[in-house]
């Protein structure tokens, strides 16, 4: 169980104004962390953080055994993304070019890495279909297999269902599952409390400003922030 991110007293802000702040938690190999909090919390400049592609105002972020090469990263898509016009093997393989050096062939464990990511994803079948002709949620599949491609040890995913409908959202949620069962492990922001209750082993929820809990699942389902988190969504969707 290596230590593979750890993120210390982290400050995350843009020019000089802090979005949040006491920003603390750790993530062990296999872990299931999902990332909680209202809209405009700082959940994706914190993804940013974590990426690299944006230093922290305050405290420090420490990969530790997790080079930022070894994060594979599922954005939110994009309509635009939706139509891309590639077929589902060029999209899938373009996530070993994100890992190493760019080289203007395809290299033989370059194929070899998609396949498998393919097969893993139950997509093998559609590897020469063109992407935009997919339903929402075989192109999140396919996605989630470009970020395997581009990671070896951790998939950061970024509300990975929305837009899916009910039976997709599942679907993709018990693949995720069986990837972290695998040894993959799982960094996810979400507004789904029934995911994170069903699936995480931690939980990072991020109030506004500030920091709210950082600890496990069972911690959390077990505290007045999250009972109470629990309960209002409840509410909005019994509306
Ligand atoms: N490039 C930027 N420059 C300045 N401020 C920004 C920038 N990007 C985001 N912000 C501000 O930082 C705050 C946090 O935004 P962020 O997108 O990280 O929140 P979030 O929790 O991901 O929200 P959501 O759930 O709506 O996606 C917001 O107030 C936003 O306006």
């Amino acid at each position: 169980m290596g230590k593979q991110i750890e993120c210390k007293n982290c400050t995350l802000g843009y020019e000089g104004v802090p979005v949040t702040e006491g920003i603390n938690f750790t993530v062990n190999s296999g872990d299931y962390l999902c990332i909680l909090g209202e809209n405009g919390s700082g959940k994706s400049t914190l993804i940013k953080s974590l990426l690299g592609l944006r230093p922290v105002m305050k405290g420090d972020i420490d990969w530790c055994e997790a080079k930022h090469g070894e994060i594979g990263y599922l954005p939110q898509q994009t309509v635009v993304q939706r139509d891309f016009p590639a077929s589902v093997r060029e999209i899938v393989i373009s996530g070993c070019m994100a890992k190493g050096k760019f080289h203007p062939f395809i290299l033989k464990e370059d194929k070899e890495r998609a396949a498998k990511a393919m097969e893993q994803l139950g997509i093998t079948d559609l590897e020469k279909h063109c992407y935009r002709e997919l339903s929402g949620g075989q192109q999140q599949r396919v996605l989630l297999a470009r970020a395997l491609c581009a990671s070896g040890k951790i998939l950061l995913l970024d509300e990975p269902v929305t837009g899916l409908d009910p039976k997709a959202q599942n679907d993709l949620y018990e693949m995720i599952a069986k990837l972290n069962k695998s040894g993959m492990t799982i960094i996810m922001v979400s507004h789904d409390i029934h995911a994170a209750v069903k699936y995480a082993s931690h939980v990072l929820h991020i109030g506004s400003k500030k920091q709210l809990f950082f600890g496990t699942k069972e911690d959390y389902v077990n505290s007045k922030l999250g009972q109470s988190f629990i309960n209002s969504e409840e509410a909005e969707h019994d509306e």
